[in-house]
C-alpha cells in the first residue's frame, strides 16, 4: 500500500474548496488546502459579498430621495466613496479571518501558495512536494478580457472594489450579471454609466419580459445603453479612456469595466501531468459526481463551468467530501437552482422560463402580475414590478417563477422551496395571502 501525506488535497480555498475541506476533515480525513490569494475565494473576497454590500450602500441614494415623500427632511446629504469602500473591505477582511478560522478549527492544513500538479498523486506548492490519495481541484474562474487593442486599460470585477475615487464616468462591457449589478451601483452613487453589449438585449437566458423590464427601468433612471455594439479598441487619453466602437463612434470614460464572462482557472495547473481532461470549452470535464477523467481527482465549482454560483460550488464540494469520506453518496440536483441579479431593481428567477417549459411540456399556462409596489406609489416612483409564474398545463405544477421588483431575491428563495417541492398552481392559490406585501401577488395571480 502506498502511503500519502494527505487523504485529500484541495487546490483553491474558495466556496467549493473550503466546504469540501471542512466536511472531509469532519469525516476524519487528513486534509490540506492550498490557496494562492486569499482564503474565502471569489465570493467572499471579490464577488457576492462585497458586491452585495455595495448594492446596499448605493441604494441609500434612492431611499434618501424617497424619504422626503414620507416626511423626512434630510439636509446636506453627501456620499463618500472611500468610507463605503473601506468599510466593505474591512468586512471582507473579517470574513477572510472567519474562513481561515473554520479551516483551522477543523484541523485542515492551509498552505498559502500556488499549487500545481507534478503527477496524478503529487502537487507542488512553492517548491514543496505533497502527495495525496485524492485531489480536488476548486480553482474557480477569472474575468475574461477580450483580445482587443488597449484592453488592458479596462479593469475587471477584481479591481472594481478598490477604486481610489468614485469615477465620474463608467463604461461597462457586458449584459449579464456583473454588468447590470455594477451599472445599478455606479448609477445610484452618481456616476454617468454606459452599458455596452454585443447582443441586442441584456440578460440572455433570463425570462425576456423581465430583462426588458430592467432595461426599460434602467433607461428611465438615466443609464445609457449601447446594444448590438462591437468594440474595436480602447485608447488612453489625457483625462481617461476613449472607447472606440466598430461603427466608428466613440465614447470617453474614466473607468472601463470588463464584465463579459468568466473563464475556468486551468492554465498552469499542470493538468496534463496528471492526465486530467478538459471539455471543449476549456473547463475541467467532470461527471455527475464531479469526478474527472482521473478517478481519484475531482473538480467542483466554476472551474468545471456548470453553473457559476456559490451555492452550487458549495454543494458540489460537500457532495465530493461526503462521497469520498462519509456515509452518504449523493449528487447535486441542478434542476431547480434559484438565482438573482442584484441590479436596481433586482431580479430573481427559479425553474424554467416560458420558452423552456413549452419545449419540455408542450402546453403551459402563464400567470403574470404587473404592479406598482405600494412604497413606490407613495414615493412617486414610477417603477413597476413584474412577477411571472410558468405552469405545466397537464400537471398544474408551477415549473418556473420569475420576478423583478424590490426585494425579489429575498422573496424568490421562498418560492424556490415551493417549486422544488413540486407544488401546483392550485396549491399556490389555496395559500392565504399575507397583506399588504408584494409577495402576496404570488398567491393572487388569476
Ligand atoms: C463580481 C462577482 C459577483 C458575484 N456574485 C455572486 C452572487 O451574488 N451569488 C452567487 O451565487 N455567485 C456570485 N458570484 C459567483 C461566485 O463568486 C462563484 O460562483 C464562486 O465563488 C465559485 O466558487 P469556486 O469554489 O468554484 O471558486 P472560487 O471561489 O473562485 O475559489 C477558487 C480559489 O482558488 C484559488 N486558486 C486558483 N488557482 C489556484 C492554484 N493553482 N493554487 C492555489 N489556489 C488557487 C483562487 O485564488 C480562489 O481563492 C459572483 C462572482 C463575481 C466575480
Ligand atoms: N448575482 C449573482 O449570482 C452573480 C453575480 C455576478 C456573477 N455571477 C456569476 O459569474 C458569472 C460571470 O458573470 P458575468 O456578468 O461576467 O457573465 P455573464 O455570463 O452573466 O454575462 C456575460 C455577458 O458578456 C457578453 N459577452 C460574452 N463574451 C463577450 C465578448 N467576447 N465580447 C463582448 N461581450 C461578450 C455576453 O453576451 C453577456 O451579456 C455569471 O455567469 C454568474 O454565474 C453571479
Amino acid at each position: 500500500m502506498t502511503s500519502f501525506d494527505h487523504d485529500l488535497f484541495v487546490i483553491g480555498a474558495g466556496s467549493g474548496g473550503v466546504r469540501a475541506s471542512r466536511i472531509a476533515s469532519g469525516h476524519g480525513a487528513n486534509v490540506a488546502v492550498a490557496e494562492e490569494f486569499r482564503v474565502g475565494g471569489t465570493c467572499v473576497i471579490r464577488g457576492c459579498v462585497p458586491k452585495k454590500l455595495l448594492v446596499y450602500g448605493a441604494h441609500f441614494a434612492e431611499d434618501l430621495v424617497d424619504a422626503k415623500r414620507f416626511g423626512w427632511q434630510i439636509e446636506g446629504k453627501a456620499f463618500d466613496w472611500p468610507t463605503l469602500r473601506d468599510n466593505v473591505l474591512g468586512e471582507v477582511d473579517r470574513l477572510n479571518g472567519l474562513y481561515q478560522n473554520t479551516l483551522d478549527s477543523h484541523q485542515v492544513t492551509t498552505l498559502h501558495g500556488r499549487a500545481t500538479f507534478i503527477d496524478a498523486h503529487t502537487v507542488a506548492v512553492d517548491g514543496k512536494r505533497i502527495t495525496a490519495k485524492h485531489i480536488l481541484v476548486a480553482t474557480g474562474a477569472r474575468p475574461f478580457v477580450p483580445d482587443i487593442p488597449g484592453a488592458e486599460l479596462g479593469i475587471t470585477s477584481n479591481e472594481v472594489f478598490h477604486l481610489p475615487t468614485l469615477p465620474r464616468r463608467v463604461v461597462i462591457a457586458g449584459g449579464g450579471y456583473i454588468a447590470n449589478e455594477f451599472a445599478g451601483i455606479f448609477h445610484e452613487l452618481g456616476s454617468d454609466v454606459t452599458l455596452i453589449n454585443r447582443s441586442e438585449s441584456i440578460l440572455r437566458g433570463w425570462e425576456p419580459a423581465l430583462a426588458d423590464r430592467l432595461l426599460t427601468i434602467s433607461v428611465a433612471k438615466g443609464i445609457n445603453f449601447k446594444l448590438s455594439c462591437g468594440l474595436e479598441r480602447l485608447e488612453k487619453t489625457a483625462d481617461g479612456i476613449r472607447v472606440h466602437f466598430t461603427d466608428g463612434k466613440s465614447v470617453d470614460t474614466d473607468v472601463f469595466l470588463w464584465a463579459v464572462g468568466r473563464r475556468p482557472n486551468v492554465e498552469g495547473l499542470g493538468l496534463e501531468a496528471a492526465g486530467v481532461a478538459l471539455s471543449e470549452t476549456g473547463a475541467i470535464q467532470v461527471d455527475a459526481d464531479s469526478q474527472t477523467s482521473v478517478p481519484h481527482i475531482y473538480a467542483v465549482g466554476d472551474v468545471t463551468d456548470r453553473i457559476q454560483l456559490t451555492p452550487i460550488a458549495i454543494r458540489e464540494g460537500h457532495a465530493v467530501a461526503d462521497r469520498l469520506f462519509g456515509t452518504r453518496d449523493w449528487r447535486v440536483d441542478y434542476s431547480v437552482v434559484p438565482s438573482a441579479v442584484f441590479s436596481n431593481p433586482p431580479l430573481g428567477s427559479v425553474g424554467m422560463t416560458e420558452a423552456q417549459a413549452k419545449n419540455a411540456y408542450g402546453t403551459v399556462k402563464i400567470f403574470t402580475s404587473d404592479f406598482r409596489p405600494m412604497r413606490n406609489v407613495l414615493a412617486n416612483r414610477n417603477e413597476r414590478a413584474l412577477y411571472k409564474l410558468v405552469v405545466a398545463a397537464a400537471s398544474d405544477k408551477v415549473v418556473g417563477a420569475h420576478m423583478i421588483g424590490p426585494d425579489s431575491p429575498e422573496i424568490l428563495q421562498a418560492v424556490a422551496i415551493a417549486i422544488k417541492a413540486g407544488l401546483t398552481k392550485a396549491q399556490f392559490d389555496d395559500t392565504v395571502a399575507l397583506h399588504p406585501t408584494m409577495s402576496e401577488e404570488l398567491v393572487l395571480m388569476k
